[in-house]
């Protein structure tokens, strides 16, 4: 793992924007379509004001999220919404998302779908993460009913997951998917982070998810 610190939130936002910029438009040399993961939650809002701002060739650019809350979009917790609101648009209007929430079904009768729809679009070339307190990264929860399995080397893309004490049932890419991002990112902010992060370090997976993407990862962090 490598630990970037900043002098303010600010400076990691406008410094981390460049960087994942920079990575997709290295990434568009190469390939004809990549694709970008991001996270949903309270972290990212600023760093997408910044991105979505970015002179580089957004149509063909994919975005999918590391998780997403099963809600409508039109709920304040469905990470699909922040991602309209913040990340596609200016020039990045231009990039083609591919949300998990289907209306009017469950995740297990979507899973399938979405899996197949999913697996042409990876490995991720880039790919931005965020962490919670209690050490989670996607939806990948300390307790989690499907942990294990999103944990497992040979998990599918797409987990379904309940936590306790976590609102609303998700779907997560697995922790391979994750991990298997040619670039990953993660950004957090504050001192509970960052202390959660250092725990996450010396424990196993199973108890802080967090850790199974740390060895591949670059952590921005501001106060
Ligand atoms: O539930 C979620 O939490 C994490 C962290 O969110 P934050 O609000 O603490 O920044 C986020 O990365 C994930 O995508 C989201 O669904």
């Amino acid at each position: 793992m490598k630990l970037i610190e900043y002098a303010d939130r600010d400076m990691l936002c406008i410094d981390l924007a460049n960087k994942l910029a920079g990575e997709l438009t290295a990434a568009l040399m190469h390939d004809e379509r990549v694709t970008l993961i991001v996270p949903g939650g309270t972290t990212p809002g600023p760093v997408f004001d910044a991105l979505c701002a970015a002179d580089l060739e957004w149509s063909r650019v994919d975005v999918i999220l590391s998780d997403e809350r099963w809600v409508p979009e039109d709920a304040p917790a469905s990470n699909a919404r922040l991602l309209r609101e913040r990340l596609l648009a200016d020039r990045a209007e231009a990039a083609r998302f591919h949300p998990f929430y289907v209306p009017d079904t469950t995740p297990e009768a979507a899973l399938p779908a979405l899996e197949e729809a999913l697996a042409p679009l990876m490995p991720a070339a880039v790919a931005l993460l965020g962490m919670g307190a209690d050490m989670h990264t996607a939806s990948l929860f300390p307790r989690g009913d499907n942990l294990r399995l999103a944990l497992d080397p040979k998990a599918p893309l797409l987990v379904e997951m309940r936590a306790p004490g976590v609102e609303h049932t998700r779907v997560t890419l697995s922790a391979r998917a994750l991990a298997d991002s040619l670039s990953l990112h993660m950004v957090i902010n504050g001192a509970d982070k960052r202390e959660a992060l250092e725990r996450a370090m010396d424990l196993p997976p199973e108890e802080a998810p967090v850790a199974s993407v740390l060895d591949e990862a670059s952590v921005h962090w501001a106060e």
